[in-house]
């Protein structure tokens, strides 16, 4: 009647914090991590036979998490998630094949009286460091970086005219407008065969990078357009880190709108008298883009 045609199973939201103590300094670095692990392979019994005798428990994958951190560092994300997988895939020869994500959240260091303090840290905002891989038996390493929701604005230094009209066009065109976006960007790496070839990338280089890049341009860019912004940068990251083969965006347009307030007393705040705006929670506009090296084939 019925045939199993996709099955993978594991532990989401494994909470993993890892401290390193420099004992001659006295100064603590701290990584805080939750990290999905979902496994394939020869285990379709457990669901259409009820045979346990193939399921590596979920429990046990979330306890070989806490071991394997304990046993390498857990930063770079990348490498981390390149060590869960390949361990799954390496020790259990009926599991084929391992999927990891890893959510970095910010512990940014203190400055106290203008110095780094030793052990001590805030939460400088939502944004996360994403790294999704997945390790395939005979196939090596796959990984992909991301940085998400990272809030920005600018008040000035974006326009938006010269767009198609039609009898369907309502917005008017503007030479200077409030741009606002939570950026998810993500880069492709080419594929790695072994971890230890996975050892060997600078990934926090990579991410801070892609961080800068984005930020300085989505400031200094005279925007023309969210499109136009968002493939200027992830040119840019192309450039920087030659071991990425992609680089993607997914910019939500989050829209200011200018309000009308000259029914009271003749208040001036439209055009370029405008300075109260309504932010606007939804909708909003959503513009995406894959941009890979040339010559490289197009996933659109
Ligand atoms: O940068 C923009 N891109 C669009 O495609 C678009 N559409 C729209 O209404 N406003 C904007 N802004």
């Amino acid at each position: 009647m019925s045939q199993l045609s996709y099955a993978r199973y594991g532990k989401d939201n494994i909470r993993l914090y890892k401290v390193d103590k420099d004992e001659k300094t006295g100064i603590h670095t701290v990584i805080e991590q939750t990290v999905c692990i979902l496994l394939e392979g020869d285990i379709e019994t457990s669901y259409t036979k009820a045979d346990n005798s193939v399921v590596v428990a979920t429990d046990t994958q979330k306890q070989t998490c806490y071991i394997l951190a304990k046993q390498n560092p857990i930063n770079p994300p990348e490498q981390f998630a390149a060590v869960i997988g390949t361990h799954f895939v390496e020790t259990y020869p009926h599991i084929h094949a391992t999927h990891v994500k890893i959510i970095q959240h910010r512990w940014t260091r203190m400055e106290i009286d203008g110095k780094p303090h030793p052990h001590s840290f805030f939460r400088d905002g939502e944004e996360i460091r994403v790294v999704e891989s997945v390790t395939r038996e005979g196939e090596g390493i796959s990984l992909r970086s991301k940085i998400e929701k990272l809030l920005v604005l600018k008040s000035t230094g974006s326009a938006f005219h010269g767009f198609h009209r039609d009898e369907y066009t309502q917005l008017p065109e503007t030479w200077d407008r409030i741009l606002s976006t939570e950026v998810e960007a993500g880069w492709r790496w080419k594929s790695f065969k072994t971890v230890a070839e996975v050892k060997e990338v600078d990934f926090n280089a990579a991410w801070q990078a892609a961080r800068d890049i984005t930020l300085k341009t989505f400031a200094t860019d005279s925007s023309a357009s969210v499109q136009a912004t968002m493939y200027k940068m992830s040119d840019q990251i192309l450039a920087a880190v030659p071991l990425v083969d992609a680089v993607d965006y997914a910019l939500p347009n989050k829209h200011y709108f200018e309000i009308d307030l000259k029914w009271h007393k003749g208040l001036k705040n439209t055009g370029k008298d405008a300075t109260v705006f309504a932010p606007q929670s939804n909708p909003n506009g959503l513009i995406q883009c894959t941009v890979t090296r040339k010559g490289a084939k197009a996933r659109l």
